[in-house]
């Protein structure tokens, strides 16, 4: 199978702060591929330049075989992107949206309306082609994007962060778009995100800290590396079980908004011993199957939830900071 996005060593700089840490992977055709990463990982950067939006520092990124510094125009014809800021002309119809960006990428009149037709029709807003954007909806906006992006059948589509501000129910049914659409038109799809649960739709993720990959795998595979359970503990009384864990039973326990958490092999097995030494000081014991973010707990040592870093705070993280 052949590499449709291939990147080797990308580092990007903006002044002092590494947004990029020299970040190496490759996208193979029809995959559906996410990056996952809490605010400032440097996930849009690194789509930024995919997309031949920003030029890295160092390294190299290939689309479809095409060097995204030396060939960007080539590269342009191949990708779709669908980013976060609302980029839809609210005076103009579904339709005349579709229709300008068919120009704007050369496509005859005859394609370009024929283009209109199947891609309505695939995000299911045939119904509204003659409705001014105006009257969209957040979600009906973002499905409008995606069909835009693909009008010009691209072989790759850029999602960043596609789905950020929309309700549960309508992010679920992008999801479903993006499945369809990759079914239909067998479309390589890269996207960012910072939903866990959303992670779990791609094929595969790299999770990205710091400008950094992490891991890189299935969501499942991630998942199965970290093996055992979760257990979650609430103290009875409030006090701080921690410390008595450790001793007890050498857990590398973690305090979570939830209770206490950590991981051990066989949760079935653990909690009855659990619950006849420490019963009475214990309030309620949890268990569950390991999530991305306890992967992501685990490679980083904080929650990505946790993360919603103000602007101050990204700087006092910024890698070389962290490093020196
Ligand atoms: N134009 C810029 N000038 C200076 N620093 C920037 C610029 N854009 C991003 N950064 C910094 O680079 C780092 C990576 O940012 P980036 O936007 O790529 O992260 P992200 O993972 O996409 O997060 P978010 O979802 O918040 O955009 C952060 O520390 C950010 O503050």
């Amino acid at each position: 199978m052949a590499s449709v996005i291939e990147v080797e060593n990308l580092v990007k700089d903006y002044g002092k702060v590494r947004a990029v840490d020299g970040v190496s992977f490759q996208v193979e055709e029809g995959e559906i591929f996410g990056f996952l990463g809490p605010n400032g990982a440097g996930k849009s950067t690194t789509i930024k330049i995919l997309c031949t939006l920003l030029k890295p520092t160092g390294g190299k990124a290939r689309i479809a075989g095409h060097d995204v510094e030396k060939e960007p125009d080539r590269v342009r014809r191949q990708i779709g992107i669908v980013f976060q800021d609302n980029s839809l002309d609210d005076r103009l119809t579904a339709a005349e949206n579709l229709y300008l960006h068919g120009l704007l990428y050369g496509l005859p009149r005859k394609v370009i309306n024929r283009r209109i037709e199947e891609m309505l029709e695939m995000v299911d807003l045939a119904a509204w082609k003659k409705e001014v954007v105006r009257n969209f909806s957040g979600g009906m906006r973002r499905r409008l994007e995606i069909a835009r992006g693909l009008m010009h059948s691209p072989q790759v589509l850029f999602l960043d962060e596609p789905t950020v501000g929309l309700d549960p129910q309508t992010r679920a049914a992008i999801w479903d778009y993006i499945h369809r659409l990759r079914r239909e038109e067998k479309i390589t799809v890269f996207m960012t995100t910072h939903y866990m649960e959303e992670a779990e739709n791609c094929d595969r993720i790299a999770i990205i800290d710091f400008g950094r990959i992490k891991a890189l795998d299935t969501p499942e595979r991630l998942k199965q590396q970290l093996g055992g359970d979760v257990i979650t503990l609430v103290p009875a009384d409030g006090a701080d079980l921690g410390p008595v864990l450790t001793e007890l039973y050498g857990l590398e326990v973690k305090p979570t908004g939830e209770g206490l958490c950590f991981r051990v092999k066989d949760g079935a097995s653990f909690i009855p011993r659990l619950a006849a030494e420490l019963g009475e000081r214990i309030k309620s014991i949890h268990l569950r199957r390991p999530t991305l973010d306890d992967v992501f707990l685990s490679l980083t040592g904080r929650a990505i939830r946790e993360e919603k870093a103000s602007a101050a705070e990204r700087l006092r993280y910024s890698p070389h900071r962290h490093r020196h």
